[in-house]
């Protein structure tokens, strides 16, 4: 399988094009669009409430919630083809995961502001893989203490993303607005909390 490494100073990161072959994933896609129970959460940042800027859904192996700008997200049971996916994403990342937080960009104005997933309940120093679906999204990185220290990679339809080592310790990522017209893109989020 085409494997790229990229190896960023306090950051390891390793993106898998082609981790679902594209006619599967546009299958999965679907599949998700219309079998996972959306949520759309109000977030609260600076005492201001807002419409957080995408869909999104929790769903883990345990009963443990996840909880990030003010809000604290139950988990689903893992079940059918998220279960399936989780196996592959396991086997090819060598790690176990329990939840897996969903992002549903409805088109170019949904948006994930600047963050790393460094919530307590992820230890400290969280791995994370990153499965993305349908449109293709650019995913920003820059270092926590150094703003222009920057890396940029696009996330295709089918593709994993490993962000590995201390990543989340050191740097942080977003997914930008476009002006562009673009379709919707799902985003499947792996990580571990015990
Ligand atoms: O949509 C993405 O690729 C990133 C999602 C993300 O950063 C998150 O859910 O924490
Ligand atoms: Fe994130």
């Amino acid at each position: 399988m085409k494997k790229e490494v990229y190896n960023l100073p306090d950051a390891k990161l390793i993106f898998y094009p082609n981790f679902i072959e594209a006619e599967e994933a546009s299958r999965i896609f679907m599949d998700l669009k219309n079998g996972i129970p959306w949520q759309h959460d109000q977030i609260k940042v600076f005492g201001k409430t807002y419409d957080q800027p995408r869909l999104t859904a929790l769903f883990a192996d345990n009963e443990k919630s996840y909880s990030y700008s003010n809000i604290t997200m139950q988990p689903h049971p893992f079940e059918g083809e998220l279960q399936t996916i989780k196996e592959k994403v396991e086997k090819l990342a060598e790690l176990k995961f329990t939840t897996c937080l969903l992002n549903l960009y409805r088109n170019g104005q949904d948006s994930n502001g600047w963050h790393a997933d460094d919530e307590k309940e992820l230890g400290e120093f969280p791995q994370i893989a990153s499965v993305s679906f349908g449109a293709t999204r650019k995913f920003k990185m820059r270092r926590k203490d150094n703003h222009k220290e920057k890396f940029d990679l696009e996330l295709t339809h089918g593709s994993l993303l490993l962000m590995l080592g201390k990543t989340q310790a050191f740097w942080e990522h977003q997914i930008p607005k476009t002006k562009k017209a673009i379709n919707k893109r799902i985003n499947l989020t792996f990580r571990i909390i015990e």
